[in-house]
């Protein structure tokens, strides 16, 4: 056999060696170009069917990169995702199923919703063959829009279209559920309402859940364990208890930094590069608030926000 064919097949075999029927085993490789220069993503996880994962990290570290990578939405450089006993991506062997054969939901940030569709319609579309109509009814009650099933999604509110987006996704029956920040644009009791109608469902159906989130709290509630990206490598992987501590749901993680520099973001808003504890993020700062090189800051690491510490101070 050529000698170039072997690695190949060695690394064929490991993706398919990972192939068990209760796991989702990936390994993803893909290089991102970021505003101040390309970041390499690579990460390997392995869950367990029926796991919840929460995925947080400065913006811009590749975790909407990554779910879409799961996802079969963007291609990816290198590696392997083996899926429940399926292989949905094998780079060596030139296996890469397209997204629609992928058995993942994602909700995106921005909901991906069909306009000319009513919402009842939006949820209809998503079922797999065979399963009744009735089922989008359903889903709509449990995501609190059965009253509004006829309207059209671009007159809903944008919380509104945040729950059609993710009934639309439970429709589809999905093995892995991927969620970018999907309850982002709900108010608190709502939110909290959404959160255990997901906690419920995921006991129930064993779903696998990657979910990013910027919200310990939230973290904490849905997720059995918790993965810190940093400029796209895992930097912590445990409890969100043990990586946030258990009161969390009160206080985000506060870390001392110091400003390196001021950056745009896509939308023209200023991110701040900071250095805490030896590694760098980008952060959001309150409006208004202007920065200089060297100030000294606390760092949150629920929202990824930087707040002057003079600011703090009693
Ligand atoms: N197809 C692509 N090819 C190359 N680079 C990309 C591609 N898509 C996104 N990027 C870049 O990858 C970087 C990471 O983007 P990504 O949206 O994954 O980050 P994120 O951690 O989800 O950020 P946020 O929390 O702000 O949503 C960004 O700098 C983005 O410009």
């Amino acid at each position: 056999m050529a000698p170039f064919v072997l690695p190949a097949l060695l690394r064929r075999s490991r993706a398919a060696r990972a192939c068990a029927p209760d796991r989702l085993d990936f390994h993803l490789r893909k290089r991102l170009v970021a505003a101040d220069g390309p970041v390499t993503l690579d990460v390997a996880l392995s869950l367990s069917r029926g796991e919840s994962l929460a995925l947080l990290g400065p913006s811009g570290t590749g975790k909407t990169s990554l779910l879409r990578l799961l996802a079969g939405l963007l291609p990816a450089d290198d590696g392997h995702v083996a899926a429940f006993g399926r292989l949905w991506l094998d780079c060596a062997a030139g296996i890469d199923l397209p997204a629609r054969r992928r058995r993942a939901g994602l909700v995106f940030q921005d909901y991906a919703l069909f306009p000319n569709m009513s919402v009842r319609g939006n949820v209809r579309f998503a079922l797999p063959r065979g399963v009744p109509s009735s089922r989008a009814d359903q889903l709509l009650e449990l995501v609190g829009l059965a009253g509004l099933a006829d309207r059209a999604p671009g007159r809903l509110s944008g919380g509104q279209q945040q729950r059609l987006a993710l009934a639309r996704a439970l429709a589809a029956e999905p093995e892995l559920l991927l969620l970018d920040e999907p309850l982002s644009a709900l108010d608190g009791a709502l939110r909290r309402e959404l959160q255990e109608a997901l906690a419920a469902l995921r006991a129930r159906q064993r779903t696998t859940l990657i979910l990013v989130t910027h919200d310990p709290a939230e973290a904490l509630r849905l997720a059995d364990r918790a993965v810190l990206l940093e400029a796209g490598a895992v930097v912590a992987d445990g409890s969100p208890a043990a990586l946030f501590g258990a009161d969390a749901a009160d206080a985000p993680l506060l870390l001392a930094g110091r400003v390196l520099v001021c950056e745009t973001a896509a939308d023209g808003s200023p991110r701040y590069r900071i250095e805490s504890q030896g590694r760098q993020c980008l952060a959001r700062v309150a409006p208004g608030t202007v920065l200089a090189p060297g100030d000294g800051v606390l760092l949150s690491a629920g929202d990824w926000r930087a707040t002057p510490l003079a600011a703090r101070r009693p």
